[in-house]
């Protein structure tokens, strides 16, 4: 059975600080793997911790399939865990621990012993353990271990599936595999799933949708493709990806860096201090004198695949990435256009903007 998850105005506070979770509302669709994402301390594990029932909330509703979930004692949730670094028992074999949840279960409700068996033969098969049923925890590698964790997740059935950071103690590469794999996993059970994660990549490969928190509150809630190209907030855009991040004062419709113009707002954004934010794919680079902002590079360092190049724009520094076969020495003036800026005036929401209007030669100096 899959189940929907309603967090309705939960707030939590610990004791006389910010509170932990302040008013929060989502709703988890059936079947949707949903990540919250978000720096730390921003609530994302208290949040997990109050859907599980490890936690109470101080306000607020959780509902499961429109029923309340919060009178429903931890044992009777029905939710499956992972944590990071979720220790396995170690004195039982890899089989014995999968099977734990169901032999732990009372008389009446526990499977045959023979069901057990082919449970757990399944759930091994699912996560690609099946030869590994004899070994202990000891005997296996970290990304093993976590598989290990989500079979005895599993295996009790649960109409929730809530991972905390179930990769974040594996290295880059089994990090990723495991990404993959879960996403296949999912795909093929179809569990309600809630993930935790500070790496906003994990989040927009795996989630169907993202939930990106930031001191207690929810930032925004969308798609991986929302969050990233159409950030509400500052705090998103400054959080997904990478950008160059550059105070500006907006005066009559244009963002000045300094005495730059840097760029124009297409909509009425008020005169006073705001944030442009540009991510370094969206900036191309020209030979002086042609269209764009005047332009010297800075800096440049190797980044994967392509070269990233630090230019100074008037006052402001942004990074622009460029195909590795392309020299730029540092001094070098180049002509820098702005393909896709934001900018947030203070406390406001976002607008695109557009190039500013032509400069006078020598309106600033680099
Ligand atoms: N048991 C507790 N007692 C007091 N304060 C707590 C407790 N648990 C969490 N907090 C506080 O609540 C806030 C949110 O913590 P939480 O662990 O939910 O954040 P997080 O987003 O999961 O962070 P991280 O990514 O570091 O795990 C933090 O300020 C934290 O210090």
């Amino acid at each position: 059975m899959t189940v929907a998850v309603t967090i309705d105005q939960v707030g939590k506070s610990f004791g006389s600080g910010a509170p932990a979770l302040s008013n929060v509302s989502l709703d988890v669709k059936p079947s949707e793997l949903v990540a919250l994402l978000g720096p730390s301390g921003s609530g994302k594990t208290t949040l997990l911790r109050i859907v599980a029932g490890l936690e109470q909330p101080s306000h607020g509703r959780v509902l499961f399939n429109g029923e309340d979930a919060l009178s429903v004692p931890v044992r009777r949730r029905g939710i499956g865990f992972v944590f990071q670094n979720y220790a396995l028992f170690r004195h039982m074999t890899v089989a014995e621990n999968v099977a734990f949840g169901l032999r732990s279960r009372p008389r009446a409700e526990r499977p045959s012993e023979a069901e057990i068996r082919s449970r757990v033969a399944d759930l091994l098969a699912l996560v690609q353990l099946e030869a590994f049923g004899g070994r202990f925890p000891a005997q296996l590698s970290g990304g093993q271990r976590q598989r290990v964790a989500l079979a005895r997740a599993l295996a009790i059935e649960p109409k929730v599936l809530l991972l905390d950071e179930p990769f974040g103690a594996l290295d880059a590469l089994v990090r990723k595999e495991l990404r993959r794999w879960l996403r296949e996993l999912h795909d093929r059970t179809g569990h309600t799933t809630l993930f935790v994660t500070h790496d906003q990549e994990e989040a927009l490969e795996l989630a169907d949708r993202v939930v990106v928190m930031g001191k207690g509150k929810i930032e925004q809630v969308g798609t991986p493709d929302d969050v990233y190209d159409r950030p509400e907030t500052a705090a998103v855009f400054g959080f997904m990806g990478e950008s160059s991040r550059i105070e500006v004062e907006v005066k009559g419709g244009v963002a000045l860096a300094g005495a730059t113009a840097i760029a124009a707002a297409t909509q009425g954004v008020p005169d006073g201090p705001g944030l442009l934010y540009v991510r370094p794919h969206d900036v191309t680079l020209g030979l002086p004198g042609t269209e764009g902002l005047k332009g010297q590079v800075r800096a440049f360092r190797r980044h994967g695949a392509i070269r990233r190049v630090e230019i100074a724009v008037g006052n402001a520094v942004l990074e622009a990435d460029i195909a590795p076969t392309v020299r730029v020495p540092i001094g070098e003036k180049v002509a820098v256009r702005l393909d896709r800026a934001r900018l947030f005036a203070s406390g406001g929401p976002g607008v695109d903007t557009k190039a500013p209007p032509a400069q006078q030669p020598g309106d600033y100096a680099i």
